[in-house]
């Protein structure tokens, strides 16, 4: 059981608080990371990754930090922008470079490809790929080192009606393995039907971490009602130069 703990979380970008001492823990099942634009979701979800420095405080998977893994590929699995992808290389050429950098068997590639129905795609060149095919791309990449830990941010941008109904039937199957998922976004009815557990951030302070049913169960007035109340505050007095 991998949890994701954050503690006492703070970056400032010069004279912008984008996280204010955030904390929150992420266990086993599928945690909902929400918050309006600019919220500070992405900062975490970086912080987290080990691509940026926190000003104060502790983003930790297993107790450690990501920089401190001894296997992070094998740990953790990403999806930050599904952009990135070199548009002269097929699918299947991205996942065996990036396994082989990454010291995972390329044996892994073809079941990737699978689990994200593009194997039937996986000869053609990326650039000739729609959004939705370049984030599912993105998940196969992240699925690559079968991690017990998954950080996806936005993974349903750009995705059809069946690819959003595919995504939550991936991160069902994901949470029931008992594996740590945390996916920001912005479409709420699709994250009341696919969460266990929400984070919601506003101007970088955790405002509500728990259950949906706390949160948005029956008897409330819904997640997006409950989301609006928790976002509507103006901005903490300096969290803006
Ligand atoms: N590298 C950076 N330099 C300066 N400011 C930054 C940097 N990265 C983020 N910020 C600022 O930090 C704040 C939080 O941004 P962040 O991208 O984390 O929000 P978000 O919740 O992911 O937003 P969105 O939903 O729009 O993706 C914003 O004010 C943003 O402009």
């Amino acid at each position: 059981m991998t949890d994701v703990s954050i503690t006492g979380l703070t970056k400032r970008f010069g004279p912008v608080t984008a996280v204010r001492d955030a904390g929150f823990t992420a266990s086993p099942g599928v945690t909902g990371f929400l918050g309006p634009n600019g919220a500070g979701k992405t900062t975490v979800l970086r912080i987290l990754l080990g691509l940026v420095r926190p000003t104060a405080g502790e983003a930790l998977i297993d107790g450690v930090r990501y920089a401190d893994l001894r296997h992070p590929r094998r740990v953790v699995g990403a999806l930050l922008e599904a952009t990135g992808f070199h548009p002269g290389r097929t699918a299947r050429d991205h996942l065996t470079i990036a396994a082989r950098l990454a010291a995972l068997p390329v044996a892994r590639v073809g079941q990737v490809l699978d689990d994200v129905g593009l194997a039937a795609d996986a000869h053609r060149r990326v650039g000739g790929y729609s959004l939705g095919m370049r984030q599912r791309l993105g998940l196969a990449a992240a699925l690559l080192g079968d991690p017990q830990v998954l950080i996806l941010d936005e993974p349903a941008n750009g995705l059809d009606p069946a690819g959003m109904a595919w995504l939550r039937g991936l991160l069902r199957d994901l949470a029931d393995q008992g594996r740590t998922v945390i996916v920001s976004s912005h479409v709420l009815a699709e994250v009341a039907q696919t969460v266990d557990r929400v984070v919601v951030l506003h101007a970088g302070t955790v405002r509500f971490a728990g259950t949906l049913d706390e949160l948005a169960g029956p008897g409330t007035g819904g997640l997006e009602t409950a989301f609006l109340r928790l976002t509507s505050e103006p901005r903490l007095e300096g969290s803006r130069p």
